[in-house]
């Protein structure tokens, strides 16, 4: 669509061919089209009735001023007034209908793109920072603008433009050849100005998005920013980002303003080449003096539409950039739908298959060809050092990642055949960042799954050790809980958190470091609710917890080698949990041969007192 509005000429440049563009991109214009078509259509009837009061104007000085034709006035008044009154409304309804076109369009993107976005694998929506997400949404913005800007609206003016140019030729001919070169050099200028489109980019644009995206990080990151004082550096990042994009955005609005300017100038140049023209013609007697005026009215109804489409340009390369981004995420695949059949509920046991795994291609594989059969109603605890892959098998697990090799198997079921939604339902997680959308705690709890009761949810509450805080609230669940929950403690978000999974009823339970931000009393009693929660379903626990991999029934040990190894909880406890044999001595801070030059004279930072054991 964006394609079929640009000047032919320009299509090769950076744009293919229509088919260029996404179906579903294409789709949404296409039930827009008609709206758009029926603008277009009474276009014609508004350009004609635009030229009345020109005519008009001709009228008055031929037939009323020059004859004293008093009742022609009357009649031309009257006839003036019906054509205003039927323009008003034309106009009005090809308005209504370019809105509608345009909010058919931002609510079809809108909500593709947010189906879209829900409906991506994991891996793609880690790709892609948040605040690009958030920019795309805005992108469908831009989009619409072009349906109901400056740009639609000056093709649509085009054939009055034409019909302009018919009238002065057939009231005012002698000035024809210098309306016809006015409307030369406006399209010329137009062309010359195309360049955003011409190169299919606008830099000022680039460089907002980046800033926003930065800014949007830089807020979410405040309290980090704050924390470590690093206020002046991430200021300096900022202001540079600003400043480039505050001299390109200088720049191009200069640009902007020349071209308005020199807009302005040609035309008021154009009426006095006109009138010069036509002030030779009338003396000649080649025309009337109600045609000179007329052909001045109708010459800028000729040149406005084409003197417009300079200033626009800027516009269309925008929403031809948007367009492509939204393309570009409308194309990727989304996750698989329904499994097709509803399958009876799983009885929890999990299978890896030759499972290997790695997050690109650069780097090193984080499991190579894992196979692991983990039966129903058993507690599993995993354990290992930082970063060796704790959580990406859990994301494995969990069908939130696909292997790039093997199968994962719930029951005997490979889990790829099934949708996010049915997969949910079996397997429930609990990931190591917590973060809630705004809502009460009620909602919170409800949106984990719909059809719960209040009763349900107080057990979930109770089993999880928050309902007691819950409760002292003054408003008890009602209670609000904004930005992620911020307002709420560390642990408490955590429990509540805990409280959503379990009230899923999943046949296997699956918990990032679940006992996080608790304190000692609530870690044991999350234990021993997990350990009853086992008797029935499959638990699966990534934990540095020496408490938790005791109270398990397996322990499945990531080496970083790629490898998964089955251990008894002793045998875990005994390779992770207890300090190295070797290191009889307590760790001494050495001196580091970097501290000089890093400056660092601050005090000793007690590493010399700690228990080894600790800091695995
Ligand atoms: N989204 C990602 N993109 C690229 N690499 C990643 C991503 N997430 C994790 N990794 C890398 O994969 C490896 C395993 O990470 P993972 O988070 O699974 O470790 P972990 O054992 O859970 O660590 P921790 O105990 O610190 O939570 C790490 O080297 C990490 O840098």
């Amino acid at each position: 669509m964006i394609e079929m509005l640009l000047p032919e000429r320009m299509r090769p440049v950076r744009l293919a061919s229509p088919e260029h563009l996404g179906k579903p991109l294409l789709e949404h214009f296409a039930q827009a089209r008609r709206r758009m078509g029926r603008a277009a259509w009474l276009s014609s009837p508004i350009g004609l009735l635009a030229l009345l009061p020109s005519i008009f104007t001709l009228e008055v000085f031929d037939r009323v001023i020059f004859r004293q034709g008093f009742s022609t006035l009357v009649a031309l008044l009257a006839g003036v007034a019906v054509a205003l009154i039927v323009e008003w409304t034309l106009r009005r309804r090809r308005s209504a209908n370019l809105r509608e076109a345009g909010a058919l369009i931002d609510w079809g993107l809108s909500s593709t793109l947010l189906d879209k976005m829900l409906g991506q694998p994991l891996r793609t929506l880690e790709d892609r920072p948040a605040a690009s997400w958030v920019a795309l949404f805005r992108d469908v913005g831009a989009v619409r603008t072009l349906l109901t800007g400056p740009v639609v609206q000056s093709l649509f003016d085009l054939p009055l433009a034409v019909f302009a140019i018919v009238i002065v030729g057939l009231v005012a001919l002698p000035v024809l050849p210098v309306v016809l070169g006015m409307v030369c050099v406006f399209a010329a200028m137009a062309w010359w100005f195309a360049d955003e489109v011409k190169q299919g980019k606008v830099a000022e644009l680039q460089q907002a998005r980046s800033l926003d995206m930065f800014t949007a990080e830089m807020c979410r990151a405040r309290e980090s920013v704050k924390a470590l004082a690093q206020h002046e550096s991430v200021a300096a990042q900022w202001k540079t980002g600003y400043e480039q994009w505050l001299a390109e955005s200088f720049s191009r609005g200069s640009e902007m303003e020349e071209t308005k300017e020199l807009t302005h100038s040609l035309l008021i140049a154009s009426s006095i080449v006109i009138t010069a023209t036509g002030a030779v013609a009338v003396a000649n007697q080649w025309m009337s003096i109600g045609g000179l005026i007329a052909a001045n009215m109708l010459a800028i109804k000729a040149i406005s539409p084409i003197a417009t489409l300079s200033g626009a340009w800027r516009q269309l390369a925008q929403s031809i950039e948007a367009a492509r981004r939204l393309d570009k995420v409308f194309a990727q695949p989304s996750e698989t739908g329904s499994a097709g059949v509803s399958l009876p509920r799983p009885k929890g046991a999990m299978t890896l298959d030759e499972v290997s795994f790695r997050y690109d291609e650069q780097s090193e594989p984080v499991f190579k060809k894992v196979s692991l059969t983990l039966a129903p109603a058993q507690f599993y605890s995993v354990v290992g050092k930082n970063g060796v892959g704790k959580s990406t098998l859990l994301k494995l697990v969990t069908g939130l990642y696909r292997p790039d090799e093997g199968r994962v198997l719930i029951d005997e079921y490979d889990l790829q055949q099934f949708s996010r939604h049915e997969t949910a339902s079996w397997i429930a997680t609990l990931s190591q960042n917590v973060y809630f959308l705004d809502g009460t705690i009620a909602d919170q709890l409800r949106r984990a799954a719909p059809e719960i009761t209040d009763e349900q949810i107080v057990k979930a509450c109770k089993l999880t050790g928050v309902h007691s805080f819950i409760s002292r609230l003054p408003q008890g669940y009602a209670t609000v809980m904004r930005e992620g929950g911020r307002t709420l403690s560390a642990g408490v978000r955590r429990k509540i958190a805990l409280a959503q999974v379990l009230l899923r009823n999943p046949a296997v339970l699956v918990l990032d470091e679940p006992t996080n931000d608790l304190d000692h009393m609530s870690e044991l009693q999350l234990i021993a609710s997990l350990r009853l929660i086992a008797k029935m379903r499959t638990v699966i626990v990534v934990t540095h917890s020496a408490e938790l991999v005791a109270s398990s029934d397996v322990a499945l040990a990531v080496s970083g080698d790629g490898d998964v190894q089955v251990m008894t909880p002793v045998q875990a406890l005994g390779a992770y949990f207890s300090p190295p044999k070797a290191e009889k001595k307590p760790v001494q801070a050495a001196p580091s041969p970097l501290e000089p030059s890093l400056g660092v004279v601050g005090p000793d930072l007690g590493l010399a007192t700690a228990v080894p054991g600790e800091l695995h």
